[in-house]
Parts: structure tokens; C-alpha cells; sequence
């Protein structure tokens, strides 16, 4: 479990990254964190990738349909001109988004704003997905979640494909994606 940080004095800010495959809990732990911060009276707002309209066009779904308002965003940029005077800044699916969202989750945290962005670190064919690796690189706190492999039981770490699409972003659910241990990955179609 993540223990949030506790700051003496002034106001800090600091990027936090919750990745790993699909249906891992990254959504469901982003909600988390960012409903432990309205109950201490933070003000919160949360983004996500227009991009991103599987299960409804504003709000941010998690599988289990656990639900948070969120605004669709078609620019990294956008985050900042839609920040207010947040003090928590969550932002789900962030591996749609363009570098820039490096920068951008840097600015805000030098801005005293905490920044929790939650997306896959591999894409279908264990790939660094979009800007991941970078944010990787420049957060203060990482949690790597793991789903449960759908043929083995064992711990998932990559989503396979089960479709023949080849391009990165191929929006989907079950019906495209399932999580996978290493040994049932390798095994492709055959397993
Ligand atoms: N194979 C699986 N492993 C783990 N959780 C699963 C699996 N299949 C469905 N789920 C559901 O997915 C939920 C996590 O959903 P979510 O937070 O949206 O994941 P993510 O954002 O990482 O895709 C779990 O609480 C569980 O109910
Ligand atoms: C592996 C992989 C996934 N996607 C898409 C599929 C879903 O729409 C999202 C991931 O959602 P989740 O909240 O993490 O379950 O990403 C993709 O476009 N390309 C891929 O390789
Ligand atoms: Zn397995």
C-alpha cells in the first residue's frame, strides 16, 4: 500500500507513477489516492486522454466500474490551463498523452501540486509505452501493480494482444487485451 508522503512545512510538490499492465488496479489505486485527498479537503482534479472514451466520455471507469469525474484533455498543455488552484492533480491513461506531459507533471509539482499519474508501462509487445519511461525517470514515488495471469494464475505483468492489430494504440478491453505471466506471454496463441 502507498503511504502518502508527509511534508514539514510549506508546500511541496511531487509526482507519483502507478503503472504495470492492464487490469493491474492502476485506475482503481489513482481513485484511491485521489478520494483519501477530498477527504482531507485537498482540491483535486483529474485528467485523462481524450482519446480514451471505453466505458464513458468524461469520467474515468476502472474495471471493476469504480468511478471519478474527470476532464478529457487533447493536449498535454491543456493540464496546465485547466489546473485551477488544485492542490492534488490526477491524470489516468497517461501513456496517450505527447512528451510534453513530462514537462508538464514537472511544472506542476515545482508549482507545489501533487501529481499522480497512473498508465502502462509496456504496450502489446513489452514495449516502453509513450512517455512512461521518462516519467519513470523523473518521479519521486513509482508503484508497479500487477493483474493475475487469465491462464495461469500467477502474478501478470504484460497485456497480450489477442488480435492481429499491429499499431500501439488499439483501444480495448477484454475483448482485445488479457493480462499475462512472462511463461503464457511466450507462449502467443499457442498457449
Ligand atoms: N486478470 C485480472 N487480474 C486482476 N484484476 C482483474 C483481472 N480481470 C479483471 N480484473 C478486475 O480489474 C480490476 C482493476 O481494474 P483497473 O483499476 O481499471 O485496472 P487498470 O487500470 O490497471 O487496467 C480489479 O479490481 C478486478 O476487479
Ligand atoms: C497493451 C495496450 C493497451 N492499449 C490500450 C487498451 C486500453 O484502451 C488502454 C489501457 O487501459 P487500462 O486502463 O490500462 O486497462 O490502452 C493500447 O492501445 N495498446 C497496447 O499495446
Ligand atoms: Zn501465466
Amino acid at each position: 500500500m502507498f503511504i502518502e508522503p508527509h511534508i514539514k512545512g510549506g508546500k511541496r510538490g511531487w509526482i507519483e507513477v502507478i503503472c504495470g499492465s492492464m487490469f493491474s488496479g492502476k485506475t482503481e489505486e489513482l481513485i484511491r489516492r485521489l478520494k483519501r485527498a477530498r477527504i482531507a479537503h485537498l482540491k483535486t482534479e483529474i485528467f485523462k486522454p481524450a482519446i480514451d472514451t471505453r466505458y464513458d466520455e468524461m469520467n474515468v471507469v476502472s474495471h471493476d466500474e469504480t468511478t471519478i469525474i474527470a476532464q478529457p484533455v487533447q493536449h498535454s498543455q491543456n493540464i496546465l490551463l485547466l489546473a485551477d488552484d488544485a492542490d492534488v492533480i490526477g491524470i489516468d491513461e497517461v501513456q496517450f498523452f505527447d512528451s510534453g506531459i513530462v514537462s508538464v507533471c514537472e511544472q506542476l509539482a515545482l508549482n507545489g501540486i501533487r501529481v499522480i499519474v497512473a498508465g502502462l508501462d509496456m504496450d502489446f509487445s513489452g514495449k516502453p509505452f509513450g512517455p512512461v519511461p521518462q516519467l519513470l525517470a523523473v518521479a519521486d514515488y513509482i508503484t508497479k501493480l500487477h493483474a493475475i495471469c487469465v491462464h495461469c494464475g500467477n502474478i501478470a505483468n504484460i497485456s497480450y494482444r489477442k488480435t492481429k492489430q499491429s499499431g500501439q494504440v488499439v483501444i480495448g478491453e477484454l475483448d482485445v487485451y488479457e493480462p499475462r505471466c512472462r511463461v503464457c506471454y511466450e507462449k502467443g496463441d499457442e498457449v
